[in-house]
């Protein structure tokens, strides 16, 4: 095999039906950062060569993408992966063949364990990275009374666990925790019944929308209640697809029980889009090139419309900078040893420290902002805050869990012009 390339392993949701079809806008995204990092001298000569397959987000198929990676030459020295299911299955594997796993679209919470998961590396950012932000507006505004409402879906259901963990030790009260399978009905009407007003919805977008319409029929929305909704979902999509799945409301309707909920999501894009980043691109640049790869391959991009993973495409594009850079450190530590990289074998525990090691402490301005890595291999994010004011999503801050800072911009409306009150307030009449 010739010996100044670097093989890695890729596993891309392509097709199939369930789950995150990611791979779509991520596997062009990767095609873009082995270009530019093979143009660049960053692997002193090396070239990094991708071998890869679609799983479709299904983790039996993703499981024989794997082996059909390792069990063929040439041999790999890492793997990326996308969709969270998958990554659970090919990083609870990997170690058996002392592979580092870089996951750039995986987002469950339980993927934070070192123990099930010892080489695995997210640039996605988890599902809890929204806590400490829902924490931070409920201090703010006083919400010291606050009812959960949520999907019964793992990433959800580790979600839960995580604000419970970090409530406590805020002083916030959890009253009431509902959940349901596919029908909130009956969530919906106990929440009414615990009189809960600040509330904290984790569903998919299908489910949300049978949710604001359960809002609305039983009148919980408006000035005396604030619900918290992820902020990944499209931005129109409280008009969407209605009468295909079904909604008894009208866009009307789901219009007015939208009004003032607010979202929290993880950055993706690097807000700076003037902002130089590692390869010499801005993340304006970036959207420019990938749009127009994904154009020249299908896919009708519009406002509205893009294909799966686009958002997440720059955490796919950075994971490539984040191997680059980690097997550059990991050729210069083994230069002055005497070896080289390419004396990596699956059972060469040595090697693999140090690639190990060396993408622990990669940290670099990249598409999607600062990279770094916490100890479980967790990606280090901004949160983003948006409020729905008159029908549109209004960026209301942003909070950095790192430094526990909150930019607020103000721009908050309050539907009875005051904040909210977490519990019904009675009035001593003198
Ligand atoms: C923000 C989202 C949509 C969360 O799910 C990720 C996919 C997964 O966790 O399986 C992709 N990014």
């Amino acid at each position: 095999e010739d010996d100044n390339v670097l093989h890695i392993g890729g596993i891309f949701p392509i097709g199939g039906k369930g789950g995150w079809q990611g791979g779509q806008a991520c596997e062009p995204a990767v095609r873009l950062a082995l270009e530019d990092v093979n143009k660049n001298s960053i692997l002193s000569g090396y070239q990094l060569k991708l071998h890869w397959n679609d799983s479709e987000c299904d983790p039996g198929l993703g499981a024989s993408v794997m082996y059909d990676l390792l069990y063929n030459k040439p041999q790999k020295l890492m793997l990326l992966a996308g969709c969270s299911t998958v990554c659970t299955t090919v990083a609870e594997a990997a170690k058996m063949w002392n592979l580092v796993v870089l996951c750039y679209g995986a987002s469950s919470p339980a993927l934070s364990d070192r123990n099930r998961f010892p080489t695995l590396f997210r640039t996605h950012p988890s599902a809890t990275v929204h806590s400490p932000t829902r924490i931070t507006l409920m201090k703010k505004f006083e919400w010291y009374r606050i009812a959960i409402l949520q999907q019964t879906e793992e990433v959800f259901i580790s979600t839960v666990e995580d604000i419970e963990t970090r409530c406590k030790q805020n002083g916030i009260e959890i009253i009431t925790r509902q959940s349901f399978v596919s029908d909130p009905a009956d969530a919906v009407k106990n929440l009414r019944r615990q009189d809960a007003r600040i509330i904290v919805g984790l569903f998919y977008v299908v489910a949300a929308r049978k949710v604001l319409c359960e809002m609305y029929k039983q009148q919980l929305y408006g000035k005396a209640y604030v619900w918290f909704f992820i902020g990944w979902y499209e931005d129109n999509w409280f008009e969407d697809n209605l009468e295909n799945e079904g909604i008894q409301c009208t866009k009307k309707e789901m219009r007015i029980a939208a009004e003032g909920h607010i979202t929290t999501e993880a950055l993706m894009w690097n807000q700076n889009i003037n902002q130089k980043t590692i390869s010499g691109m801005t993340s304006e640049d970036f959207r420019k090139r990938l749009e127009n790869v994904l154009r020249s391959e299908g896919f009708a991009i519009d406002r509205h419309r893009y294909p799966e993973g686009y958002q997440e495409a720059p955490l796919a594009y950075d994971a490539v900078w984040a191997v680059a850079l980690a097997f550059n450190k990991t050729m210069s530590i083994l230069q002055k040893q005497g070896k080289s990289i390419t004396s990596f074998n699956y059972n060469n525990k040595e090697v693999a420290d140090h690639i190990y090691s060396a993408i622990n402490s990669t940290q670099f301005l990249g598409i999607s902002g600062y990279v770094a890595f916490s100890s479980q291999g967790d990606r280090i994010a901004l949160t983003q805050i948006e409020q729905v004011i008159e029908g549109k999503y209004v960026k209301l801050g942003y909070y950095d869990t790192q430094s526990d800072n909150l930019t607020w911009f103000d721009k908050e409306k309050w539907i009875g012009g005051k904040v909210p009150q977490d519990r019904t307030v009675i009035r001593r009449v003198l």
